[in-house]
């Protein structure tokens, strides 16, 4: 495709670190948790503050971790121009109040865990140019290992592990129909946005993601 979409367009990304890490089981928030000297959140949006494209960064946080975040900056020298606001109680919740503080009509809005740092930028690059030809750019690699299906009898079956993909973000959209998904009421299956994108009746498109992208949820992935 051209690259007439990156003049015309306003791109945003709204990096979600809302939440209380209760996985992770550490005092401190895992979005500030050191990695290589530097907190984890800090490693993921300088990743997109790298990527060759205008995007207004919208950092989403508890109000209560926003004196740590600012304390961690000042540590660390690092003071990016972005926007910080605060989260919600869930991550569907934290992901509109991002949104709500977009003012633009139109754009392209890419929402990304705080605690997946080793983002490409190559990545960002092709969900913000996928958004813009079909609407969506959703994440994903495919699965590696043999997959069973267990019912409610607690038998297992296996299954065609072809046909599945795991997800993960960026997740990108354009802006109307982001917009548009997120008046829908909550469910307790939106797990990510392309669950909320999908519920609001518009398609999915798929995009290769890496084995590298991992969400940073147990101690296990720290190390
Ligand atoms: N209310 C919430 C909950 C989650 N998130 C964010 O969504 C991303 C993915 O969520 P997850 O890994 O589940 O983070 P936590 O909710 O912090 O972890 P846990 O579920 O273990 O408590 C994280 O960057 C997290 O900060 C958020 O912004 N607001
Ligand atoms: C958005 C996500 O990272 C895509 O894989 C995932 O759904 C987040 O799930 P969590 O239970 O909030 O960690």
């Amino acid at each position: 495709m051209t690259d007439n979409y990156r003049l015309s367009t306003n791109f945003f990304a709204i990096i979600v670190a809302g939440g209380s890490g209760s996985r992770m089981q550490t005092d401190v928030p895992k979005q500030f948790l050191l990695l290589n000297g530097k907190p984890i959140l800090q490693h993921t949006i300088e990743r997109f503050l790298a990527v060759p494209l205008p995007i207004q960064v919208i950092l989403v946080l508890p109000a209560r971790d926003q004196f740590i975040w600012q304390t961690l900056c000042d540590q660390h020298n690092f003071h990016p121009a972005i926007q910080t606001v605060n989260g919600g109680a869930t991550r569907f919740q934290s992901v509109r109040n991002g949104l709500n503080s977009i003012q633009e009509e139109a754009g392209l809005v890419a929402v990304h865990d705080g605690v997946r740092p080793f983002i490409s930028s190559e990545i960002i690059q092709n969900s913000f140019e996928t958004a813009a030809r079909t609407g969506s750019a959703v994440t994903c690699v495919l699965v590696k290992d043999s997959v069973r299906v267990v019912g409610a009898d607690g038998v297992s079956q296996a299954v065609d592990r072809n046909r599945y993909r795991l997800v993960q973000t960026p997740q990108t959209f354009q802006l109307d129909l982001f917009r548009q998904a997120f008046q829908s009421e909550e469910q307790p299956f939106f797990t990510d946005c392309a669950s909320v994108i999908e519920f609001a009746g518009f398609p999915i498109t798929l995009i290769d993601g890496s084995y590298e992208n991992i969400k940073i949820t147990t101690p296990d992935d720290l190390r």
